[in-house]
């Protein structure tokens, strides 16, 4: 029960409902009683007494109670199906509210076919269980409770005789749901094995299909379902053993009744009616019992669903605001960055960052350059915060980040990253995602900034053509350009393009920089980029490897001496190296011409 203690919170506020539909499930309960009542009255009182005349009454007491009893389970089946709705809702709630905010750390090893699974499939068996499940378990003990005391108070001698069974019927039980319950963890795992499967599959369409590689995703799919199928057939296994077994020893009780209960009848120490009245009253104690199996594989699985969710709401948030984080003032952030020493690496792996500084004052440009996994892209991350450093420290305007709200400090950040993630949802919304009542005209103004106006204007319903999935239907370098326009109409302080342009064409790319220009003026910029061209206005130029930084300087600095930027400068530039100034000097030319039209 402890997994639906740590429940509690979800259903506790709800516990009207739930007293109401406890209630009301005794009540129909209770009344079920009557009708043995009735029928020991009938054969003892009106049948062997030849009181005929009762009949009416008696018929009419039966259909008054078994109005009540309807009225009182149709109560039950009101609350508790709302107790379950808005319990599932409650913790729906939650679990997106807990998703939101859990850091990049846990996303880093999260799979979403399973998470998706925990918020749909898991939460439904739990939905289920405190809806009706739990009031039905409660049900069954007071039938217990109620049929036990009705019976004792009839014939006690005879009771004890007939549910000489109970135990060995609650002891199978038991053990069936020892054996039950670790399979239906079992079921759940491999089902989310399943669920991440297709989402993977589907996500990854494009790239499943030209690798041909369909037979494989066939097979990797068939394994997981042979592997929930082997899960169930198992369960089904063990539910075959243990149910014939239950039923033969519930069975036993009404035989030990009939021979019993007989012999007393013929002795006359027990009357008929009272035999009759016995005989369905025991059934309210088999009956549960009957039912137990059921009653336990239901608790089970929602058990096994409720430790998935609870082990969701439960997960560690690693960066999180700090007891009176600092606010920032929007109009007062001047943007300042530095990075003090940073030495970083990602859970159990080599440092990503070795000794990292630098000083990044209001409205100058950082380039960043290296090979892939030099680096650059964990500077950036450290600088949302999406990971705590450990050694060494980061400023924005002299306060640690550390200290800073997180949300606030965020909101200075407007990052443009290498891969663009689109919403299904209008390009309008997709541009003006990050800010709240923004107008029309702020949006096309950061379209044309980041030259995606045009393009927009051709398509069939301009600023709200709804792009697919991820941006479906638009190119890559289309994609990058709203991304762009994006993270400029966040007006941010801060401005972190990560290899932002490498989906475009060279002359896209200094129209889209000419935009920039005007952009970046009084913000600090951080620029990610393989290619010479995007980093050479950088104030200062940062060349990374394995985490160390190997260059500093400016593009004219570094090109006057040997090492990696040379060298890069000149296999980029191997085949126009003296026409390279004059070429960039051109096409920067132009586009400012273009721009200031
Ligand atoms: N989320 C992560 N978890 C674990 N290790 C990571 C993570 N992100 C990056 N790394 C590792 O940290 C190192 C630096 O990666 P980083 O992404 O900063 O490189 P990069 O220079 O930006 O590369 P690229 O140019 O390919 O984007 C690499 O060894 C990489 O494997």
């Amino acid at each position: 029960m402890d997994v639906f203690r740590q429940l509690k919170a979800f259903y506790w506020s709800e516990r009207k409902l739930l007293f109401v539909s406890i209630i009301c499930l005794t009540c129909a309960t209770a009344l079920g009683l009557v009708y043995p009542n009735l029928l020991r009255f009938l054969i003892d009182d009106v049948i062997i007494a030849e009181r005929f005349d009762l009949v009416p009454a008696l018929a009419l007491s039966v259909v008054g109670v078994v109005a009540l009893k309807g009225s009182m389970q149709f109560l039950h089946g009101l609350c508790g199906g709302r107790l379950g709705n808005r319990v599932a809702f409650n913790l729906r709630n939650a679990c997106y509210n807990k998703l939101q905010y859990l850091s990049f750390q846990y996303y880093d090893k999260a799979k979403t076919g399973d998470l998706m699974s925990r918020l749909t499939a898991d939460l439904e068996a739990i939905r289920n269980f405190i809806g009706f499940g739990f009031a039905q378990i409660l049900n069954m003990v007071l039938m217990i409770a109620f049929g036990a005391a009705m019976m004792l108070s009839i014939h006690w001698q005879l009771t004890l005789i007939t549910l000489i069974t109970i135990p060995f019927l609650a002891y199978t039980a038991i053990r069936f749901e020892r054996n039950i319950h670790p399979a239906f963890r079992e079921m759940r795992r491999a089902m989310s094995n399943l669920t991440t499967a297709v989402q993977e599959n589907i996500t990854g369409v494009r790239t499943v299909k030209s690798f041909a590689r369909e037979p494989y995703e066939v097979d990797k799919f068939s394994i997981r379902s042979q592997a929930y199928q082997t899960n169930q057939v198992g369960a089904a296994l063990i539910w075959a053993k243990y149910f014939p077994v239950m039923e033969l020893v519930a069975n036993l009780s009404p035989v030990i009744l009939l021979v019993v209960g007989g012999l007393y009848v013929i002795n006359g120490q027990l009357s008929l009616g009272e035999l009759v009245a016995f005989f369905s009253m025991i059934w309210y104690i088999i009956g549960p019992m009957w039912g137990i199996g059921f009653h336990i594989n239901n608790y089970t699985q929602s058990k096994a669903s409720g430790e998935r969710v609870l082990e969701l709401l439960n997960e560690y948030i690693h960066i999180r605001n700090a007891d009176n984080a600092i606010v920032l003032k929007d109009d007062q952030v001047k943007g300042h960055v530095r990075f003090e020493n940073v030495t970083f690496h990602y859970p159990d792996k080599a440092p990503a960052l070795k000794d990292f500084s630098v000083d990044a004052k209001p409205g100058t440009v950082i380039g960043l350059l290296g090979a892939t996994g030099s680096g650059k892209s964990t500077v950036i991350q450290l600088l949302m915060r999406a990971y705590d450093v450990r050694k060494g420290r980061i400023t924005l305007d002299g306060i640690d980040i550390r200290e800073l709200d997180l949300e606030s400090l965020r909101s200075q950040i407007a990052p443009v990253f290498q891969e663009t993630f689109l919403f299904s949802a209008s390009i309008r919304d997709n541009i003006a995602y990050g800010v709240k009542d923004v107008t029309m005209e702020q949006i096309e103004r950061a379209a044309k900034l980041a030259k995606a106006h045009d393009f927009i204007m051709e398509l069939p319903d301009g600023y709200n053509t709804v792009v697919g999935e991820r941006g479906m239907g638009l190119s890559g370098g289309q994609k990058q350009r709203i991304a762009i326009a994006r993270a400029l109409i966040k007006n941010p302080r801060i401005l972190v393009l990560d290899d932002a342009t490498s989906a475009v064409d060279m002359e896209t790319e200094h129209e889209i920089q000419a935009g920039f220009k005007e952009l970046m003026a009084g913000r600090t910029t951080f620029i990610i980029a393989h290619r010479i061209s995007s980093l050479r206005h950088a104030d200062e130029i940062i060349v990374l490897e394995d985490g160390n930084v190997i260059q500093r300087g400016t593009h004219e600095e570094l090109i006057s001496v040997p090492g990696h930027y040379l060298d890069t400068y000149n296999i980029q530039y191997a085949d126009r190296p003296d026409r390279e100034d004059v070429v960039q000097q051109d096409v920067v030319q132009q586009v400012e011409r273009r721009v200031a039209q």
